[in-house]
């Protein structure tokens, strides 16, 4: 195939760009026109597998299930790359010619028309510069609309070899970076740079961390390395599985429509809020609340918590055979639970079985202890010498010892028979099971976070580890949170608590074909194992037996059904976690859970963290990639081969992205003014794209903050076409911030060169007036919910507040500041904050473009 070459010499650049496009849209109707045909293809084969129906053989039926899958598939393969189906060119040093697009198509004959963008001969598309143009003379982008090309763009990236080839295209890319933006986030497969793209291609092993500041496309790329992945590695990524975890529901929602635009369907993509299923965080911690809730220690709390005494277990067993009464009590018990505790690996919830053994042992005791075994004995024998006397008066012969002596079912004592028996009897006693049923209970995550609403249960569960001031804020928060009455309100950091919970308290042991076949089970109540709390399959129980049931028995029943947390957490083969710098220990664990054989690729951004302890959270993840363990300990394992094995060590890869393709180089400016402020000695990303509209940085007294905002508000809906972001402080719940409900507003400490000058005061009525009547394109959100998101314009209030909310307040603020791509307003109460975002000694960004900024009063 050769490239199209026009005569340039007495051609204007239009009509040589005319040309070329005219050109390549010959070229672009020919590969649709294959795709048309390969859609009938697909369209036949799904005709097929229905018609393999017909025979009716179950092998005919798997049959067509497979063809049928595998022709869907195709088939939506084949819609997505409807649009935009083919976008680049590469022009090679020997006269080949490559066109890449979002899908492979071959001609009839198997020759490549268009290559996969993910495909390795693809690769040279997204990597060749000028200084290492890797074979490439001219690459050129195709921007279409549905299948029409409407602009190219062209790298000469080796001019020597470029004899007569036509270069075109007059900056299409930074053109396309100012689009308007539609409130979702779009692929860039047709634009992916070379820094990205290596990320993109990373090795699919081991871990992958990429950082840059914000609009640096982390997001992007992290997305399209999922396509990658998939494409390049179906069968290990396809059938194990891969999640996608974002901070928030609002950020999922945004991003959710990349990967179905790129024919991946197949990734999990789930906020921080709902890992867990049948429970959603529905709000965000204040962030003390979320410091104390998200730190290491909380799982050592948890393991107390859950070791604990339950609410409501009784506190003395009592039980009578043969005329004597056992008794346990609650010190003896507390000692036999510390004991099962500390000799139980893995599920406390799966326990209940060597509960009830650890109960007969300790009754057993006692009842030796007071002599028992005699007294029975005795009442034995007076019991076979009634009997005998009986049967001699009929005539009859008298009773084998074997006999008298009822024949146990429980499991061998070491062939003490009189322990059997006493086991035996126990067991089928009612107030034995219900007490075990009570004393040793199948939990739910919920249930054991509701009961640290009770401050006393709580401080036991802390030790040492939290302080009073933490437990009683804790507390009040579930009291608030968690009522018995109420739907529970549950934060982002409780999610992570509820699933460490749930590891901890694990799922209840199947019951075993053996239990499963005793027909007069003791265990087994009213059809339900209490052992395990499932239906039991007991062929003799009757289900009208069912309206018997004793309240515990029901309760138990429901509880097993009811239960929201599933029993089978998920594992993954692969993990995306965004927004990496926000996570804390605790959803670092809950994330470690899901991919203990995974490989990770792990994007952030450490200077827009809000989480205060961020070397915690650092060894945290270290822990959940399997990072920290030491490759001695790993290597020391024997192999069967006997030969030395290789140390597991886990590869780690680590890439910066330095560019930001969101912000014009006037906002981003602003942005890094706040960023010295966080940080001074972070560097902040080059801007490329100038938009020659400065934000504006308005000083407005503290009672005109709202009707500011709304009238900047409405002043950029007939600026932009896209979305605006109305970005407000975030509103501090009295009842959060203080257990005793005064505090309204607690203030970090700022750093002595940032402006501390009166927090101008927020709350959720201002943020619901603020909202009222705006069209859809408006959002009003708080600070952690604009993470990750972008707008054409953006409305920044009170950032003094923002600034001052949290330890983490700057860098909270910097996420703010740096969302909108086109226009940026910023409304303070504090002339010293209007100064600090408008220095007046200009910002000089890397690529030399000096921004100054318009200031209001
Ligand atoms: N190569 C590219 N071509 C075109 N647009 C790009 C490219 N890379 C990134 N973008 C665009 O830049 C914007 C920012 O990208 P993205 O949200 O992925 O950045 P980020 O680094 O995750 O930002 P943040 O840290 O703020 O979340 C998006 O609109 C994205 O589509």
């Amino acid at each position: 195939m050769s490239s199209p070459v026009t005569d340039g010499s007495a051609e204007t650049t239009e009509t040589v760009k005319d040309q070329e496009i005219a050109a390549e849209q010959r070229f672009v109707d020919v590969a649709y026109a294959r795709l048309e045909e390969m859609r009938e293809d697909a369209k036949a084969l799904l005709r097929e597998g229905y018609r393999q129906a017909l025979v009716g053989t179950q092998g005919a039926l798997v049959d067509r299930d497979a063809m049928v899958h595998q022709a869907a598939l195709r088939a939506q393969a084949l819609d997505v790359a409807d649009d935009g189906l083919v976008f680049g060119r590469l022009d090679l040093a020997g006269g080949e010619v490559r066109y890449i697009g979002r899908i492979g198509v071959r001609t009839r004959d198997h020759d490549p028309l268009v290559i996969d963008w993910r495909a390795p001969a693809a690769e040279d598309f997204y990597r060749a510069t000028p200084e290492d143009p890797r074979g490439v003379v001219r690459r050129r982008v195709l921007h279409s609309r549905g299948h029409t090309v409407v602009d190219l763009e062209d790298d000469l990236l080796d001019p020597s070899a470029a004899g007569d080839m036509a270069v075109v295209g007059d900056g299409a890319f930074l053109a396309s970076l100012a689009r308007t933006r539609e409130g979702a986030m779009r692929d860039i497969v047709a634009t992916i740079q070379r820094e990205q793209d290596e990320v993109i291609r990373a090795p699919a092993d081991g871990i992958v961390l990429v950082r840059g500041a914000p609009g640096t496309g982390k997001t992007a790329v992290a997305l399209h390395r999922v396509a990658y992945l998939l494409f390049r590695h179906r069968r290990r990524f396809g059938s194990r599985g891969v999640l996608v975890v974002g901070p928030n529901r609002r950020f999922t929602s945004y991003i959710e429509r990349v990967l179905p635009s790129l024919g991946e369907e197949s990734a999990a993509l789930r906020s921080l809020g709902d890992l867990v299923d049948g429970v959603s965080a529905r709000t965000h911690d204040t962030p003390d609340l979320a410091r104390i809730k998200g730190s290491e220690v909380m799982a050592r709390v948890l393991r107390r918590a859950v070791t604990d005494h339950p609410p409501g277990a009784p506190d003395e067993l009592r039980v009578a055979y043969k005329g004597v009464v056992v008794r346990l009590d609650r010190a003896r018990l507390d000692r036999l639970r510390a004991d099962l505790h500390r000799r139980s690996r893995g599920s406390i919830n799966g326990a209940r079985a060597r509960a009830a053994e650890a109960l007969l042992d300790a009754l057993w005791e006692r009842f030796t202890d007071v002599g028992g075994p005699e007294a029975a004995a005795q009442a034995d024998q007076a019991d076979a010498g009634l009997w005998n006397a009986l049967l001699a008066a009929d005539g009859l012969a008298p009773l084998d010892e074997d006999d008298a002596r009822p024949r146990p079912r429980a499991r061998s004592r070491g062939g003490d028979a009189r322990r059997e028996e006493f086991d035996a009897r126990v067991r089928e006693q009612p107030e034995f099971t219900r007490f075990l049923v009570a004393w040793w209970p199948l939990r739910r995550p919920l249930d054991v976070l509701r009961s640290l609403a009770d401050p006393e249960r709580l401080r036991r569960a802390a030790g040492r580890d939290l302080d009073r001031d933490a437990v009683a804020r804790l507390a009040a928060s579930w009291a608030a949170s968690l009522r018995d009455d109420a739907e529970p309100v549950l934060t982002y950091q409780d999610i992570a608590l509820l699933d460490e919970i749930d590891a901890l308290l694990g799922s209840p042991p199947r019951p075993s074909p053996r239990r499963r076949a005793a027909e007069d089970d003791p265990f087994i109540v009213d059809g339900v194992d209490i052992l395990t709390g499932e239906e039991a399959a007991d062929e003799h129980w009757e289900p009208e037996i069912r309206e018997l049931t004793t309240s515990i028995e029901r309760l138990e029943r429901a509880r097993r059904v009811d239960d929201e947390v599933v029993e089978e957490r998920p594992e993954y083969a692969h993990i995306v976690v965004d927004e990496a710098q926000d996570l804390s220990p605790m959803q670092w664990r809950m994330l470690g859970r899901r991919g203990r054989h995974a490989s990770w690729t792990i994007v952030e951004d450490p200077a827009q963290s809000a989480w205060e302890d961020l070397d915690a959270a650092r060894k945290a993840m270290d822990a959940a990639l399997g990072l920290n363990k030491p490759a001695s300990r790993r290597a020391a394992r024997p192999s069967r081969s006997r030969r030395p094995r290789k140390p597991a060590v886990r590869a780690l890869y680590e890439y910066e992205l330095t560019t930001n393709y969101r912000n014009s180089t006037e906002i981003a400016a602003v942005a890094s003014r706040v960023l010295a402020m966080a940080l001074p000695e972070a560097r902040p990303a080059r801007a490329v794209r100038t938009s020659g509209i400065e934000p504006v940085i308005r000083v407005v007294p503290g009672p005109d903050l709202l009707p500011s905002a709304r009238a900047a508000t409405e002043e950029l809906l007939t600026q932009v076409e896209g979305t605006i972001g109305v970005i407000v402080p975030r509103e501090l719940a009295p009842a959060d911030s203080d257990p005793g409900g005064q505090t309204a507003l607690p203030l970090a400490a700022l750093p002595d060169d940032v402006p501390s000058d009166g927090a101008a005061s927020w709350n959720a009525a201002d943020r619901d007036r603020l909202a009222a009547g705006f069209p859809e394109r408006v959002q009003v959100l708080d600070v952690l919910e604009a993470k990750g998101l972008e707008f054409d314009a953006a409305v920044i209030v009170a950032p003094e507040t923002v600034a001052a909310q949290s330890p983490r307040g700057l860098r909270v603020l910097y996420v703010a500041v740096s969302r909108a791509t086109q226009r940026l307003t910023v409304l303070t109460t504090s002339p010293d904050w209007r100064d600090a975002l408008t220095k007046d000694e200009a910002t000089v960004m890397d690529h030399g473009v000096s921004a100054t900024v318009r200031r209001q009063e």
